[in-house]
């Protein structure tokens, strides 16, 4: 279990962690999410040890990561952003290295290692230098390094970056077969991502978690949010009498031009109504034909861009700038 308390991180002025506050529980996949810059690197690497926060605490199954660093630390595997693979070094003496490293029993060390190899699929690269290994090959080594160890908890920075999207697929098997025995924490910029695998999401934005639950209830969260489209015969007083007798509307937002004689309406009603049924019949009965209806719902997509529009807008505006 991890337990993150008023977490702040400052690179000089700028706030890059703002007060974060969350638990990790054991036995599912978490995903952080959010856009890049949001703090989702810095608040891993706080969690793991690498780098000092600037205020708060992490508990790692109750141990402080800075006051007792070997404890916490045997509980974590961590796949950093950019792993700190050594390119001269061969796949099997590389991972030799790291079990070394990570204090694993000479005698366990090569039995461990195998397993490693076995799980992400590396025994046919073990004797090839790291530095001829593909993107994707490599990848699977820094997760190899995580795995070393069995830690209970694996922490796994952006894992699928960069690569094709057969090595993501891989990639993402590898992670649901490792949940079936560690708890994994794993951050993506990508929502299809977070959503394909996690069974929780934490949303960043701006350092700040703005969100966290299930996939289901992030979008249930958000239900409220759905609108009906219609375009209706008749003129913009006719439609807006109809639709002052359609109950549990929350506005109406009216366009005309749309076509020769019709209305455009955007109805959102109030949270969790469905109106779709009740539009029809009040506008039958008025004889006023529906040219078209139409209903959207909110999709975890619309969830996360609402939730960090604006750190979105502000990426947008600095990628501009350049
Ligand atoms: N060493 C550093 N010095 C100064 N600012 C930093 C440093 N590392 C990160 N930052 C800034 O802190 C903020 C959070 O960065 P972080 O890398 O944690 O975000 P992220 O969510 O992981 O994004 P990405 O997916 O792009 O890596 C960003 O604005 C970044 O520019």
């Amino acid at each position: 279990m991890i337990e993150v308390r008023n977490l702040v991180k400052k690179y000089g002025a700028h706030l890059a962690v703002d007060h974060l506050d969350f638990t990790v529980d054991t036995g599912q996949i978490y995903g952080f999410l959010g856009p890049n810059g949001a703090g989702k690197s810095t608040t891993m690497n706080i969690m793991t040890g690498y780098l000092g926060a600037t205020e708060g605490e992490v508990l790692i199954n109750g141990h402080n990561i800075l006051e007792e660093p070997e404890e916490a630390k045997k509980c974590i595997g961590y796949l950093p952003e950019m792993p700190p693979l050594y390119m001269e070094m061969t796949v099997w003496e590389y991972l030799n290295f790291s079990a070394e490293l990570k204090k694993i029993p000479k005698k366990e060390r090569s039995i461990q290692v195998e397993q490693v190899m076995e799980l992400v699929k590396i025994v046919d690269v073990q004797n090839r230098l790291i530095k001829n290994l593909s993107k994707g090959y490599r990848q699977r080594v820094g997760l190899a390094q995580a795995i070393l160890g069995f830690p209970e908890i694996i922490i796994l920075d952006e894992p699928t970056v960069g690569l094709d999207p057969k090595q993501i697929i891989e990639i993402r098997e590898l992670i649901r077969e490792l949940a079936k025995k560690h708890t994994v924490i794993l951050s993506s910029h990508i929502l299809a991502e977070i959503q394909e695998v996690c069974d929780y999401i934490m949303i960043i934005s701006h350092g700040k978690l703005v969100a966290s639950d299930t996939p289901e209830n992030l979008e249930k969260l958000m239900s409220g949010q759905q609108t009906v489209e219609i375009i209706a015969k008749g003129t913009e007083d006719v439609v807006k009498d109809v639709v002052g007798r359609i109950g549990g509307i929350k506005h109406a937002v009216y366009e005309n031009g749309i076509e020769k004689d019709a209305v455009g309406v955007s109805l959102t009603p109030e949270a969790g109504l469905d109106i779709r049924e009740q539009v029809f019949t009040e506008f039958a009965k008025s004889e006023c034909p529906l040219l078209m209806l139409s209903h959207s719902r909110t999709t975890l997509e619309d969830v996360f861009l609402e939730l960090t529009q604006g750190a979105i807008e502000e990426v947008q505006t600095n990628e501009g700038d350049i």
